[in-house]
């Protein structure tokens, strides 16, 4: 649809964002052939993209401006003020958002987690709830290509010698539009991790998706088995959708603001501003704006259509309809560091995508959907509980930390770290997070030597203390908003990321994994020689998961909300937040599967509100 068409329409609802959370609710809403909705979305349909479609080519979008937006972080005082280079803090642009780039992990954080974001004033938003919605949102396939036409049981050679068990219905939807299922293909050290974790004390998990999730899991992903394709709200939610006269989707366009009635009170939003090329339009909506352009763009158009912190607005000539000082706060992603070993020639990792024969070969393969092409590229995770990578010293001394750190944090974040004090020391709750990659993860800035194979592992932290913002920083809705994680401006934060890096170099030398490894590349002799050192290793060298969240809370206003339960923005009567901004708190997962749950809840939080 061309702009002038779309902005002589008037819709139901607006969608602004055509990613992960902004599909389901489009989606959702015009299952009512009477409702009619329009989506804008910045980037484009990328629908027979391979680096979007072949779950073994995911990644290689990253940076590149077609698909994502490519932000950087301001300068991180307290990681020597790097400023976080791309590809470190990607957001998705094109129809599936950062579903369409993302590295296809599949999983849920452990119920508490859930049930704590009830706690801190969402009545409706936990565990019990959050688990309906995982699986109205997929459905799970064990079906590998070449096995019988039943999802049940599963197949033999994914069974238990790569350490899964028989999936239990209860947990699992059978009829979501997402297809989740375990990679066809493993990587030859899938096993000695879950060997090597094992001695190292942190058992095995083979159903984490029941409230549980500690301990070495092989994960689902984001994978259509049968078809061996990302499954994601582009295809899943959209494409499935796409001949429904009442969906419209807009795409190159970019909002710049959300028009309101600005006598009303509550304000009430009459359309949307976007911009086409040169051009500038309006759609105007009779029902609803749902804002859901991602945890960096949400905050950044409340602030361009004047709601956020009046001293903000002011500084770049917007005019202030709702002081809301909340908007853009409490962001927040699992902070990480990573390991890299060279290891010996025999292994097979992905480090033949770098060599042309070898990487044709696979090419080759995956038109029969075999080979390493065909799965996510790392499919096993484990979720540790401080003990089982902190030492008794360490834990006290972070008891410290944590508990100085809850008395100085403001009112909202107060709660929040209280309750992430408790989990510090539960054994039941993940507090950090180890991801093998299978060959050398590229972010990690290690060279790769020709015809070398390497084994890397992210190592991240799960519930991070400290707190950071995004805000515009322009009134020029195309400038990107100035991103500040504030990566470790509380120090507990990059203890526990020490300790993680250290678990990580002990498993290393760990059998079966030691027999596999050739050196260490990555820290060096001299960044490992004492703590100090890898102290440094990390302020120089760490990232995040790309889970940025917060930045939108679901609190009481109170306590830094900026949605209420019913995600309508704190003074407007008509405009929603729905994407991973309105998460107040972090999950120790890959956020997803959240995402996806909070959009299938909040499309039926939209219509109920009209019966
Ligand atoms: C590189 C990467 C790897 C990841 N890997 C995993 C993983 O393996 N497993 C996992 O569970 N999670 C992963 N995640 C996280 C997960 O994908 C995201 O948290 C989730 O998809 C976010 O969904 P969202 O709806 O909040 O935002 P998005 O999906 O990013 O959607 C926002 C949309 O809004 C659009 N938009 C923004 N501004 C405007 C504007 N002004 N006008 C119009 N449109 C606009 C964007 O183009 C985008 O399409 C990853 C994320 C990234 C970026």
């Amino acid at each position: 649809m061309i702009p002038e068409r779309f902005s002589s329409l008037t819709f139901d609802y607006i969608i602004i964002g055509g990613g992960t959370a902004g599909l389901v609710v489009a989606s959702r809403l015009s299952e009512d052939p009477a409702v009619t909705v329009g989506v804008i979305e910045a980037g484009e349909w990328h629908a027979s993209i391979d680096g979007v479609n072949v779950p073994g080519m995911a990644g290689s979008t990253l940076g590149d401006p077609q698909f994502d937006w490519a932000f950087m972080s301001v300068p991180q005082k307290h990681a020597n003020d790097r400023l976080v280079y791309q590809p470190r803090l990607q957001s998705g642009k094109g129809l599936g958002g950062s579903s369409a780039i993302n590295l296809l992990g599949f999983n849920r954080g452990s119920a508490h987690e859930y049930d704590a974001i009830e706690a801190f004033g969402n009545p409706g938003w936990n565990w019990e709830v959050f688990l309906k919605y995982f699986k109205k949102a997929s459905s799970l396939m064990l079906q590998a290509p070449h096995d019988s036409e039943t999802t049940l049981p599963l197949p033999t050679h994914l069974g238990p010698e790569y350490k899964l068990e028989q999936p239990d219905p209860q947990w699992h939807g059978d009829s979501g539009p997402i297809v989740k299922a375990y990679s066809t293909h493993f990587a030859t050290l899938h096993v000695p991790f879950i060997d090597a974790l094992e001695k190292l004390g942190v058992p095995r998990n083979t159903e984490p998706n029941k409230g549980n999730n500690i301990g070495a899991t092989t994960i689902y992903c984001s994978v259509d088995s049968r078809t061996a394709t990302r499954s994601y709200a582009g295809n899943a939610y959209y494409e499935a959708n796409a001949g429904r006269k009442n969906l419209v989707v807009l795409t190159n366009a970019t909002v710049s603001r959300i028009i309101f009635n600005s006598g009303s009170t509550p304000l009430r939003a009459t359309g949307v501003e976007f911009l086409n090329g040169d051009k500038k339009y309006v759609a105007a909506t009779k029902g609803e704006v749902v804002l859901a352009a991602g945890a960096f763009q949400s905050p950044q158009i409340l602030e361009l259509s004047g709601i956020g912190n009046k001293d903000t607005l002011g500084k770049h000539g917007i005019e202030t309809l709702i002081d809301l000082p909340s908007v853009g706060e409490n962001l927040h992603d699992h902070p990480d560091i990573h390991v890299v070993y060279e290891i010996r020639p025999e292994y097979e990792t992905v480090d033949i995508a770098r060599e042309p024969e070898l990487a044709a070969k696979q090419l080759e393969l995956y038109k029969s959907q075999k080979g390493y092409l065909t799965s996510a590229l790392a499919a096993v995770y484990a979720f540790l509980p401080t003990k089982a990578f902190a030492t008794d010293e360490q834990m006290a001394k972070w008891k410290e930390m944590a508990t100085h750190s809850v008395e100085e944090a403001p009112q909202g974040v107060k709660k929040q770290l209280e309750t992430q004090l408790k989990w510090l020391f539960d054994p039941a709750s993940a507090e950090g997070e180890i991801i093998p990659f299978p060959g050398l993860f590229l972010p990690s800035g290690v060279q790769p030597v020709p015809k070398t194979r390497y084994s890397s592992m992210l190592c991240a932290g799960m519930h991070p203390f400290s707190r950071g913002s995004v805000h515009i920083s322009s009134a020029d809705p195309r400038a990107p908003p100035a991103i500040d994680p504030n990566y470790f401006s509380n120090p507990l934060d990059l203890e526990i990321l020490l300790a993680l890096l250290k678990f990580a170099l002990k498993l290393y030398d760990t059998d079966p994994i030691r027999e596999a490894v050739v050196r260490r590349v990555a820290p060096t002799a001299e960044e490992s020689s004492s703590d100090e050192a890898l102290l440094e290793y990390i302020k120089n060298g760490s990232g995040c998961v790309y889970h940025p969240l917060g930045s939108a809370s679901m609190l009481p206003r109170e306590d830094g909300g900026v949605v209420d339960p019913a995600l309508k923005v704190y003074g407007t009567a008509n405009v929603r937040v729905v994407d991973a901004s309105i998460l107040p708190i972090q999950v120790a997962a890959h956020i997803q599967a959240t995402v996806y749950a909070v959009a299938e809840k909040a499309a039926d939080i939209i219509k109920a509100s009209k019966m």
